[in-house]
């Protein structure tokens, strides 16, 4: 399937034709062995090592798109299966569970983010879910720090635009200057595994100060030097806000109008969690209003953000299409680890990373 494999490097309006191409195969391919269980997998692009390990145990009806199952077939095509094997677009909730019906034993995400899985509902089924926390720690921090935040602070699509539009003239004393990252307070919001292995990186780049807030104060902090605060007087004090929460109901929104005021006006705010933990109006308005210097996303509300949509069109704010675990190491050990967590669970053992919310 040629199709599958388009390079980036294509023009969309090709990839789009060759998208359009999937549209001649079966949306639905079943690869039957000699089991008694059946595995549905939301996608075809899914890294092959994962899709593998899984066909070879148990039987796949596979979404044979590299796009979305449309809600409409993801509940036609549910009922009786024993796992689903997701990705972070797949809404599974009690709608869905209804569809599956009681053979349904696993659940199993390939992402760490898990906001898109009712999991108070799965608990009370029975129905076990597995996500994909640490492999993709060391990916998501090496974005958030060295891409994200120093392309932020340095405006490096802005210089590469000038370099190649024309609007670089001549070297020019303070033309696309930047705040520096040595001697500056870093504030990450949310301390679990991808805050501190950003508070790591952070530590390299000769950050002045590194201060955290969280629920719990985190042991972790002491070997990177960095100070739990409250959340207000971490945005008082950062020079660059990071948000590295986990999105569930207490974060939703949590950089808001009350918030963006509260950051210095020289601020930069990343973002690589969640659209969902950030009011995207208020930060549109922060941003147009210089309340703050700048934003760099790799997460919005919704995905893909619409092409007209204001934050798109600002120079102080970068998008990028979440790409946070996009290393391809990163992404073959997820697709392995969710095949692992449901074949753990079929099986009837622990899954090696088991979602337990009580
Ligand atoms: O955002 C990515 C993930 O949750 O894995």
């Amino acid at each position: 399937m040629i199709y599958k494999r388009v390079s980036p490097f294509v023009p969309s309006l090709l990839r789009s034709v060759a998208r359009q191409s999937e549209f001649v195969t079966n949306p639905v391919k079943i690869m039957k062995c000699d089991s008694k269980f059946e595995v549905f997998v939301t996608r075809a692009d899914m890294p092959e090592s994962g899709i593998e390990m899984i066909r070879r145990e148990c039987n796949v009806k596979l979404w044979n798109r590299s796009s979305p199952v449309p809600r409409d077939e993801f509940l036609k095509l549910v009922p009786g299966v024993n796992a689903i094997y997701c990705c972070l677009t797949d809404k599974i909730d009690k709608e869905l569970l209804d569809a599956a019906g009681p053979e349904l034993k696993a659940v199993a995400t390939m992402s760490v983010g898990y906001d898109h899985i009712d999991i108070q509902e799965c608990n009370k089924r029975g129905i076990r879910v597995g996500y994909t926390p640490d492999v993709l720690t060391d990916a998501t921090a090496e974005l958030t720090v060295s891409c994200l935040l120093l392309a932020t602070a340095r405006r490096l699509p802005e210089a590469q635009a000038a370099a190649r539009d024309g609007g670089w003239e001549s070297w020019s004393p303070m033309w696309m200057t930047g705040p520096g990252l040595a001697d500056s307070t870093v504030g990450i919001v949310g301390f679990a595994r991808i805050g501190q292995a950003v508070a790591r990186r952070s530590q390299g780049l000769q950050h002045q100060r590194i201060i955290y807030c969280s629920r719990t104060a985190r042991h972790e902090a002491k070997e990177v030097g960095a100070r739990k605060v409250e959340f207000d007087d971490l945005l008082a004090e950062s020079d660059f806000v990071i948000c590295c929460a986990v999105l569930v109901p207490e974060t939703r929104h949590m950089f808001n109008r009350v918030a963006f005021d509260k950051m210095k006006r020289t601020a930069i705010f990343i973002n690589t969690s969640r659209g969902g933990t950030v009011d995207q109006e208020a930060l549109t308005e922060a941003l147009q209003h210089k309340i703050i210097r700048g934003a760099g996303l790799d997460v919005t509300t919704p995905e893909p953000l619409p092409l007209d949509h204001p934050l798109l069109s600002l120079n102080n704010c970068i998008v990028l299409p979440h790409i946070g675990s996009a290393t391809i190491d990163a992404r073959k050990t997820m697709a392995e680890l969710t095949a692992v967590n449901i074949l753990e669970a079929l099986k009837g053992f622990e899954m090696p990373s088991e979602l337990k919310i009580t």
